[in-house]
């Protein structure tokens, strides 16, 4: 009844009579509504008025750093993920933040443009957000209720929070007490189920780096019921003293013991769980390589798949090379190195031949390049032959890690046994045929640069969860050795393949996909790049030499081709065409395979791109424009956005896709993204776009 009173927006004049009306109305007795209770606790128990709001409280820097410094490791286990979840939501008029249980944002990771909006609400660094300060709100209520909370719109307590929805989940620390609340704020109400799920499993990451963290000096034990599930967020995981005492557990580890709490497990020692010791664990995982063993549950019949290592910090003191020892004396050693070796980028030119001059293409180089530069991974998605390989050399060569080098490697290419061996290396006689030296792997080789991994889609399943393994810790341990080494390398991956659509077939990790699309960079189908003459004009040069000329007639033949092969099959036409032409104008006759296509027109280019759909290609990239005016829009487009910053470009060719899906229906299109009609034709007018198209049905 409250709830449907809460929601209702008939039964009072305003949004604080409608709050003191539940509260008040004798609703409240049964209700078990989490909102329902934070508003009864603000006005019953804090004395706050929804029709008396407060100046929102703001803490000074002193005390802000001070506070910081009392929660640095929760801090440094957040920010990367918070930055990856940031980049993963790719909405800028959102942001993510951590406060403590006071309620106090330590951490905010927004777009300055809505760090501007919101900073007067006390939305950044210092406000203080619990419910005693700011009502019913996402962070405060998560941390007085120590459960995960979405607080819509309406649900905020006072009225001027009622623009912005947030959910919230609480942060543990190892012993299982909530030390942070994870929030997304955004001026969308929509989606929150899902974004409570992503908060969740980064709150859990934040949680598995806190023991890793806390307890560097104890053995990690990982384990589950599913040998595919160790080493990725849903295993179970234990730090261990040297007795086989348990120091700490993750909450998957209780909730697959059947427990209920950390006390339930504290300074119990491994044989107390499973039929086995300590001793015994670390020796079989030793020798298998460090997949997972089997092993039971003590007193019961279920099994388990578990891995025991050797502590990180002994580890370390073995195999860390002295530059990073001498870089990160503090015990947050792992997450310190890759920063400590941040070099600032080198601006380095496009190798020659190589053209990028497509706006959207100009701004994903940007975009990916700041990324990159702090650590986060990028995903190329695209059709074959479209220049993900290329794309990924520029990147790095612009990258803060240029001076170290670029280790490709094609999952597709190689046989599945050989890609363990050629990723994590293997050591003296780990296996029959090995070299008798042993061999670094690929990702060693790529410590201090680029590693590219081409073709990811086609990785085995048994080898994600150890590439998970890789990328969370920063370490690998080759084959045949206990010994694992620190690395530092930048990841760029690669698929031609439709990644969300192997997840939800269940062939490639869900956690692996997120792990690796920290920002996911589509590259268009050359028929789509609006910079096809220049690299047509470029490629002619690398491909047929520096004296092959291209007649009008045969540019425009190149130009109306669909290219269903992309940039490679381009250059293969050239370097053909060149041969033919031997020194003189290349013309018609010189691109036999073309000829058809020119009188085939517009059919030829509709047949492509159905094509790129039908092989699960994602729509990221705007579609071709339809005819008549929206065509010329695109035209438009290119030009005038080379004024805008490579995020506004972003957005702007994501609004214009919006827009076009919607017939230019500027109603549908502010419903559609849940924002007013004023707000959308600002934002039409901030990103230089004409709508020069009549409102259809509005
Ligand atoms: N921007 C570019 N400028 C010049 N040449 C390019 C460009 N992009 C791609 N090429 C050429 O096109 C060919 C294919 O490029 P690349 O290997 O990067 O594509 P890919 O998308 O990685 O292909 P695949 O999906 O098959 O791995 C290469 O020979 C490359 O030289």
């Amino acid at each position: 009844m409250a709830l449907t009173l809460r929601n209702s927006g008939r039964s009072a004049d305003s949004h604080a009579d409608r709050v003191l009306e539940v509260v008040r109305g004798g609703y409240q007795e049964h209700s078990d509504d989490v909102v329902t209770l934070s508003w009864i606790r603000c006005l019953n128990q804090y004395n706050l008025r929804p029709d008396k709001p407060r100046d929102p409280a703001v803490m000074g820097r002193v005390l802000l750093e001070e506070r910081r410094a009392r929660h640095a490791a929760v801090l440094e286990c957040a920010r990367y993920e918070m930055t990856t979840l940031y980049q993963q939501l790719a909405d800028t008029e959102m942001a993510v933040l951590l406060t403590d249980t006071d309620g106090v944002i330590l951490h905010m990771v927004s777009s300055p443009e809505f760090a501007a909006e919101v900073g007067p609400l006390g939305l950044r660094a210092g406000g203080v957000w619990s419910e005693t300060e700011a009502g019913t709100n996402g962070m405060g209520t998560c941390i007085a209720a120590a459960s995960p909370v979405c607080v819509r719109r309406e649900d905020h307590f006072y009225t001027q929070f009622t623009q912005l929805t947030c959910s919230a989940v609480p942060v543990c620390d190892p012993s299982g007490n909530v030390v942070a609340a994870l929030d997304v704020t955004s001026r969308s109400s929509l989606m929150q189920q899902h974004l409570l799920v992503l908060l969740a499993m980064t709150a859990r990451m934040i949680e598995n780096r806190l023991i890793d963290h806390q307890f560097r000096s104890a053995h990690p034990l990982h384990f589950h019921s599913r040998p595919e599930f160790v080493y990725t967020l849903h295993e179970g995981k234990l730090a261990v003293d040297d007795d086989g005492r348990i120091l700490a557990a993750n909450r998957s580890a209780l909730f697959q013991l059947g427990l209920e709490s950390m006390d339930e497990i504290r300074s119990r020692r491994i044989e107390d769980l499973f039929q086995t010791s300590l001793q015994d664990m670390l020796q079989r995982s030793a020798s298998s390589s460090f997949h997972p063993v089997v092993t039971y549950r003590t007193n019961a019949a279920s099994r388990f798949f578990a891995v025991a290592r050797r502590p990180a910090a002994a580890a370390d003191a073995l195999c860390l090379p002295s530059s990073a020892v001498s870089a990160s004396p503090s015990a947050g050693a792992s997450l310190a190195i890759s920063r400590s070796r941040a070099r600032p980028p080198v601006k380095r030119a496009p190798a020659i031949g190589c053209v990028f001059e497509d706006p959207r293409l100009v701004a994903q180089m940007e975009i990916a390049r700041r990324v990159i530069a702090r650590g986060t991974p990028v995903l190329l998605c695209g059709e074959t032959g479209s220049g993900k390989e290329v794309f990924a050399r520029s990147l790095h060569e612009g990258s803060p890690q240029a001076s170290g080098a670029f280790v490709a490697i094609n999952c597709a290419s190689l046989p599945e046994a050989l890609i363990e061996s050629e990723l994590f290396g293997y050591c003296a006689g780990a296996f029959t045929g090995a070299q008798r030296s042993g061999r670094r792997g690929k990702i060693q080789q790529a410590d201090g640069g680029t590693l590219f991994l081409d073709e990811i889609a086609d990785m085995p399943l048994e080898l994600q969860s150890r590439l998970l393994r890789v990328l969370d810790e920063r370490r690998v341990t080759p084959l045949g050795t206990e010994e694992s080494h620190a690395v530092d390398f930048q990841l760029i991956s690669a698929s031609h393949r439709h990644l969300p659509t192997l997840v939800r077939d269940g062939r490639f990790r869900e956690d692996l996909y997120y792990r690796l699309a920290g920002v996911e960079v589509q590259l268009p189908p050359l028929r789509e790049r609006s910079d096809k003459l220049e690299l047509i004009r470029g490629m002619l040069a690398t491909e047929g030499g520096p004296d092959a000329i291209l007649s009008a007639e045969a540019e425009r033949m190149l130009m109306a081709h669909s290219w269903p092969g992309n940039v490679r099959q381009l250059g293969h036409v050239l370097r053909t065409a060149a041969a033919l032409a031997d020194g003189a104008p290349i013309t018609r006759v010189h691109l036999p395979a073309l000829a058809v296509n020119l009188h085939a027109g517009h059919e030829g280019e509709h047949a492509a791109s159905m094509t790129g759909e039908r092989a699960g290609v994602v729509a990221a990239t705007p579609p071709c424009s339809p005819p008549g005016a929206l065509h010329g829009e695109h035209h438009d487009d290119a030009h005038s956005s080379a004024k805008l910053n490579p995020i506004q470009t972003n957005e702007r060719q994501l609004l214009l896709q919006m827009l076009e899906q919607h017939r230019w229906n500027v109603s549908n299109v502010a419903k559609a993204l849940d924002i007013s009609r004023n707000t959308l034709y600002r934002k039409i007018h901030k990103l230089q776009i004409e709508v020069s198209h009549p409102e259809q049905g509005a």
